[in-house]
C-alpha cells in the first residue's frame, strides 16, 4: 500500500488511551499515524525505541506506521481523522493556537470520556462550536475498554457513535482488529453523556469500597446509578435507546469493577481517608470523574433530575463532607 493510498490519522495525547488506540490502528495494513504528545522526552524516547516510556510501555509502536510530532500542525496536516485523546481538562490547552482552517475537511473523533470543565460542554459540542466543525463530522469512541487490556490484546468491544452513519461505520472499520470489535451507533449524545457519568459512579464505587462496603452494596449502587444515568440522558436528549447495551451499561460495569479503573482507584483513596488533593498527587493518571461531577451537578441546576449518586460524590469531593456521613445519607435513597 503506497503512502498516497493510506488512511492518514492524527492522534492527540500521550497517555494510556492514546497509546492503546495507536496500537489498535497499527493492526490496519494501510494507516499512517501522526502522533502529537506534549512531553519532549517521551517524543525522543519513542523516536529511538518505539515504545512510550510513560504509559503502556510494553506496546510496540511501529515506526513504519507511527510518526511522532512535537508540533501540533505537523500532526494534523493532511489527516482525514483527528483523534482527541487527552483528558477533557487539557483539550483547550492542547489545541491552543489551532483555528477553524486547521480542521477543514477533517473528521474529529473524541476518545475522551469527560466534559470541558468551566464550559460544561461535551467534547464534540465544544469542538463543533469552537472550530466550526459540523457535528456530523464528529464521532466518539466509547464502550467498555481499558487501555491496559488492549495492550494485552484481550478481546474488547468498542462503540463508535456519530450522527453520521457513514462516519461511524468507516471509523468502526479502522478500530476493528484481531482483538477489538468496533460497532457503529447513531446515539452521539447518549453515548457521550453515559461515558461521562459512569466515571462518577466508579468514583462512588471506589469510595464505598474504601469505606469497607462490600460487593452486595456495590451491586445496589451500580444498579441505582444506571437508572440515574438513564434519567439524566433522557432529560437532555429524549429518544429510544437500549441502556443495557455495552456502550452504556457495559462501560459502567467495567469502570465500576475493574482493577484498571482510574476513577475507582481515585475514589478508593478518598474512601480510605486521602484528601482529594493527596489522591490527585498520588495518581499520575487522570480520573475524569472528578471534573465531570462538577459539570454534571452544575448542568443539573437547569434539568433538576434526581441524581443521588452524583450529588453524593459532589458533596464529598467539592464540599469536603465526610464520605462516611454522605454514604449513610445515600443509603437511604437507594432501592
Ligand atoms: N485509559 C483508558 O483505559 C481509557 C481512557 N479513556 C479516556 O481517554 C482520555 C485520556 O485519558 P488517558 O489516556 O487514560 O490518560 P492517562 O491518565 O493515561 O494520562 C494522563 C494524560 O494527561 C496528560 N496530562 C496530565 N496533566 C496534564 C496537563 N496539566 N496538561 C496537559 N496534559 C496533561 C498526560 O500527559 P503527560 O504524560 O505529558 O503528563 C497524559 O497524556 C480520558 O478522557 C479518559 O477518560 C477512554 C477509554 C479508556
Ligand atoms: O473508560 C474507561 C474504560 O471503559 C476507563 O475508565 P477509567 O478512566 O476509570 O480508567
Amino acid at each position: 500500500m503506497s503512502f498516497l493510498n493510506s488512511r492518514k490519522i492524527a492522534v492527540i495525547g500521550g497517555g494510556s488511551w492514546a497509546t492503546a488506540i495507536i496500537k489498535i490502528l497499527c493492526e490496519q495494513p494501510n494507516v499512517q499515524i501522526r502522533w502529537w504528545l506534549r512531553s519532549k522526552t517521551d517524543i525522543e524516547h519513542i523516536r529511538k525505541f518505539h515504545h512510550n516510556p510513560s504509559y503502556l510501555s510494553d506496546v510496540y509502536l511501529s515506526p513504519k506506521k507511527v510518526k511522532v510530532c512535537d508540533q501540533m500542525n505537523d500532526a494534523i496536516k493532511g489527516a482525514e481523522y483527528v483523534i482527541l485523546a487527552v483528558p477533557a481538562a487539557f483539550v483547550e490547552e492542547s489545541l491552543h493556537g489551532l483555528q477553524h482552517k486547521h480542521f477543514k475537511a477533517k473528521r474529529v473523533v473524541s476518545a475522551i470520556k469527560g466534559m470541558i470543565p468551566g464550559e460544561n460542554a461535551l467534547v464534540t459540542d465544544w469542538i463543533a462550536d469552537k472550530f466550526q466543525v459540523a457535528l456530523a463530522d464528529t464521532c466518539v469512541i466509547a464502550g467498555p475498554c481499558h487501555a491496559e487490556e488492549v495492550a494485552l490484546e484481550k478481546q474488547s468491544y468498542l462503540t463508535i457513535a456519530s450522527t453520521n452513519g457513514d462516519t461511524a461505520k468507516d471509523f468502526s472499520g479502522l478500530m476493528t482488529c484481531r482483538f477489538v470489535t468496533a460497532k457503529p451507533l447513531d446515539d452521539l449524545y447518549g453515548v457521550e453523556y453515559a461515558a461521562v457519568m459512569k466515571n462518577i459512579v466508579a468514583l462512588a464505587c471506589g469510595i464505598t469500597h474504601g469505606l469497607g462496603y462490600g460487593d452486595n452494596f456495590q451491586a445496589v449502587l451500580v444498579s441505582n446509578a444506571m437508572q440515574e444515568i438513564g434519567r439524566f440522558v433522557t432529560a437532555l436528549d429524549p429518544r429510544e435507546r437500549e441502556m443495557s447495551s455495552s456502550a452504556y451499561l457495559g462501560d459502567l460495569l467495567v469502570t465500576a469493577y475493574s482493577q484498571f479503573s482510574r476513577n475507582r482507584l481515585f475514589g478508593n483513596m478518598v474512601g480510605r481517608g486521602y484528601s482529594v488533593k493527596a489522591a490527585q498527587l498520588e495518581m499520575k493518571m487522570i480520573a475524569e470523574g472528578y471534573y465531570a461531577t462538577k459539570s454534571i451537578c452544575e448542568m443539573n441546576k437547569k434539568y433538576l433530575v434526581n441524581l443521588p449518586v452524583t450529588n453524593s460524590v459532589y458533596r464529598i469531593l467539592y464540599e469536603d463532607l465526610s464520605p462516611v456521613h454522605v454514604m449513610e445519607d445515600l443509603k437511604k435513597q437507594l432501592n
